[in-house]
């Protein structure tokens, strides 16, 4: 499964009766509640970094992951948009490099 999948499977979502699935009960909470979701698996998967407990980091980043895309989908904001923004930033960040490259 793609983070796009399973992007499109939030969005519906949206639509969805909140008693038919956990993702549309949480989106129809709100979106501050979505983001108050994300703040607390973020900080669950930080707990498990620190910890180096790689299967609970797994776990808890796949948690990060559902719930950002929950909070991005309650705020309307695209994937497309951030995977833009990030190809972006890889542009400039070649660029940056080819430019360090000439210098040596
Ligand atoms: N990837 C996920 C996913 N990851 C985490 N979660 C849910 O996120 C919730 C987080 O739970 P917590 O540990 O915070 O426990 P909680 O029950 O919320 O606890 P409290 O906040 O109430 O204290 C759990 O209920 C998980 O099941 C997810 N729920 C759904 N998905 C996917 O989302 C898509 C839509 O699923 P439905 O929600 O079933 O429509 C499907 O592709 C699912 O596989």
């Amino acid at each position: 499964m793609t983070l796009d999948e399973l992007y499109t499977t939030i969005l519906a979502r949206k639509d969805a009766d909140p008693s038919s699935s956990w993702t549309a009960q949480l989106l129809a909470k709100g979106p501050e509640k979505c983001a108050e979701k994300f703040g607390e698996e973020s900080v669950e998967a930080i707990i498990e970094a620190v910890k180096d407990d790689k299967a609970g980091l797994t776990s808890e980043a796949a948690d990060v992951l559902y719930h950002l895309l929950v909070m991005l989908a309650a705020r309307d904001v695209p994937l497309s948009d951030v995977m833009d923004t990030l190809a972006a930033r890889q542009a400039t960040s070649g660029i940056a490099e080819k430019a360090g490259r000439s210098r040596t």
